[in-house]
């Protein structure tokens, strides 16, 4: 598993206000999607290209565009939708698959509530989408379910990580033959006692969204 955490300035302060109590809803969601675009640039570095003949108003020429069949994005809801238009912006051509996940705050084991997504994965490069790598119980399931479906190439794309979730990961996901990317924008300290990053940034569901019940 590779770990990339993108060192940007403006990555950086985006993030700061992101972070900030006092950013209200519409900001932060704004923002997220603002980030989400800078962060989109990386992970797509290795986005799968074929080559292309085209003619320019000049001459003939070789180019690349999006091999078949294309990326396929997955948002975690809640949170992981309020990413999705940032991502989209630079894969604007990509398909949408849907998974419902959400952790029990006192066991802090992940559920999965809903899912909607290709039944045949096969061959398709995956972008997950979930701003909060805590426990990673939740993205550890998440990728497992998309490999289970054929996926053989996956992007996490999350706004913070925490080391405690990122090594879970690995441990978790040692037995699979998929090569499995994070990329970020920020590595934290450490989980507190809740299960929250720190410092993080606060529940990222009830921040974009509301207090959800349960
Ligand atoms: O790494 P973990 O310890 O599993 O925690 C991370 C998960 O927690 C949050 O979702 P939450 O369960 O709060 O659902 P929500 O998006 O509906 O708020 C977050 O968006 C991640 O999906
Ligand atoms: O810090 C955290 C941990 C899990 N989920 C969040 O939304 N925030
Ligand atoms: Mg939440």
């Amino acid at each position: 598993m590779r770990t990339h955490v993108v060192d940007h300035p403006l990555v950086a302060h985006k993030l700061t206000v992101l972070r900030d109590q006092a950013t209200d809803s519409p900001t932060f969601r704004s923002l997220t999607e603002e980030l989400v675009t800078l962060l989109a640039y990386e992970a797509t570095r290795d986005v799968r290209v074929e080559a292309c003949e085209i003619h320019t108003p000049v001459a003939p020429t070789t180019g690349v565009r999006l091999a078949t069949p294309g990326p396929l994005v997955v948002p975690i809801l809640r949170a992981g939708l309020g990413m999705l238009e940032g991502m989209m912006r630079l894969l604007p051509t990509a398909e949408v698959g849907f998974l419902g996940m959400v952790r029990n705050e006192e066991t802090l084991e992940a559920a999965t509530y809903a899912e909607r997504l290709p039944d045949d994965l096969s061959g398709r490069q995956c972008y997950v989408l979930d701003p909060m790598l805590a426990t990673g119980g939740t993205l550890a399931a998440a990728i497992r379910f998309l490999v289970d479906r054929g996926a053989d190439h996956i992007t996490a794309v999350c706004l913070l990580v925490a080391p405690e979730g990122l090594a879970r990961l690995e441990e978790e996901l040692a037995d699979l033959d998929v090569p499995v990317t994070i990329v970020t924008s920020a590595l934290d300290e450490r989980l507190n006692e809740k299960g929250y990053i720190v410092p993080g940034l606060g529940d990222a569901g009830d921040r974009m969204y509301g207090v959800a019940a349960g």
